[in-house]
């Protein structure tokens, strides 16, 4: 098990859930490290399979799961449900809470020396193990990433307010750096991966061919551009200085509700941006009021301020004509 991380104004994390997120945080500091390290720590970025959804795993996708599940055994943790596996595994029969990870998130990013992350969500459990995870997004008690980039921070909400906690690597320990992110209204970039354009519904090539055309469009402004293809790193640049995500269903076999999991990667992200005074919807409805239908279940996922996802829908409202 890792070594137990420091966390410095644990005041503001609930006393119930301050051994877990002190979990999270001690084998986060753990990954750090290794992705730190880069190909001194081996081929971390080599495909060693497939998970149950049909996805490569790169060999840190296993190592983070395997580092993540050996750890928050020890804690209250009831049942386990990762990006990784295909089933929902119980940890601790008397622990009180479930908690649903992507170990590593963006992991087409590895071997390239780009932000990658971590995100969870945490639900209070109940005796069913899928049940735990399968219900509305909103009776979440915890949401949050970690993002290892050029510094490594922990992003969390409890419902009050969303906090960054930033990784002092040379004492392992995590300091409060920000108490209430907002985000912010006044940045002009959208990230969507623009390579599918072709592939959209029309409301999605319409509100994108809007912002391509800038001060000559009907939007007036011009629009900047960011696609890191990192869930994890989007929603932190959005959290820190606004803009628009967008990933979309599209016409791909597969792809109908786009690519990212409900369970794992959009519910805690909401949860997240929300708390952040921001929105997060599926193109149309927020997702915290919506449940998957299935641990891996996909959806179309779109956040960012409240005016910048106010207007997709308002696309998405437009005849398909
Ligand atoms: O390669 P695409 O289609 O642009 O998708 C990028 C998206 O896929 C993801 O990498 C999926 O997450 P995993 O790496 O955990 O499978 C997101 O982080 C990212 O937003
Ligand atoms: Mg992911
Ligand atoms: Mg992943």
């Amino acid at each position: 098990m890792a070594e137990a991380a420091e966390i410095i104004s644990s005041d503001r994390i609930p006393a119930g859930l301050l051994p877990v997120v002190s979990a999270l945080c001690a084998v986060s500091r753990d990954v750090a490290r290794i992705i730190a390290k880069g190909p001194l720590a081996g081929a971390l970025g080599a495909g060693v399979g497939e998970n149950t959804d049909g996805d490569q795993q790169k060999a840190l996708d296993v190592m983070a799961d395997e580092m993540f599940m050996a750890s928050l055994g020890a804690t209250d943790i009831r049942f386990y449900a990762s990006e990784e596996q295909e089933h929902v595994e119980e940890l601790n029969p008397a622990g009180r809470y479930a908690l649903a990870i992507d170990p590593l998130d963006g992991s087409s990013n590895i071997d390239v020396n780009v932000s990658v992350g971590t995100i969870f969500s945490i639900f209070e459990a109940v005796d069913d193990a899928e049940a735990s995870f399968l219900r509305k997004a909103r009776e979440q008690i915890a949401g949050g990433y970690v993002i290892y980039g050029p510094a490594t921070a922990l992003v969390v909400t409890f419902g009050d307010g969303t906090m960054m906690f930033t990784l002092d690597p040379e004492s392992g320990r995590f300091i409060l750096t920000e108490d209430r992110m907002r985000v912010r209204d006044t940045t002009n970039e959208f990230a969507i991966n623009a390579s599918n354009y072709r592939h959209w519904s029309k409301p999605v090539r319409a509100y994108i061919d809007d912002c391509l055309a800038g001060v000559t469009g009907p939007r007036d402004r011009n629009y900047n551009m960011r696609w890191v293809a990192s869930l994890v790193a989007e929603a932190h640049r959005i959290l820190s200085r606004g803009g628009v995500f967008l990933y979309p269903g599209d016409a791909r076999p597969g792809y109908e509700n786009g690519r990212l999991r409900m369970v794992y990667e959009c519910a805690p992200i909401a949860f997240l941006i929300e708390q952040a005074g921001g929105k997060a919807t599926d193109g149309h409805d927020p997702i915290l009021d919506q449940g998957a239908g299935a641990l891996h279940a996909r959806t179309p996922f779109v956040f960012g301020p409240s005016e910048m996802v106010d207007r997709v829908a308002t696309y998405h409202d437009l005849p398909e004509q």
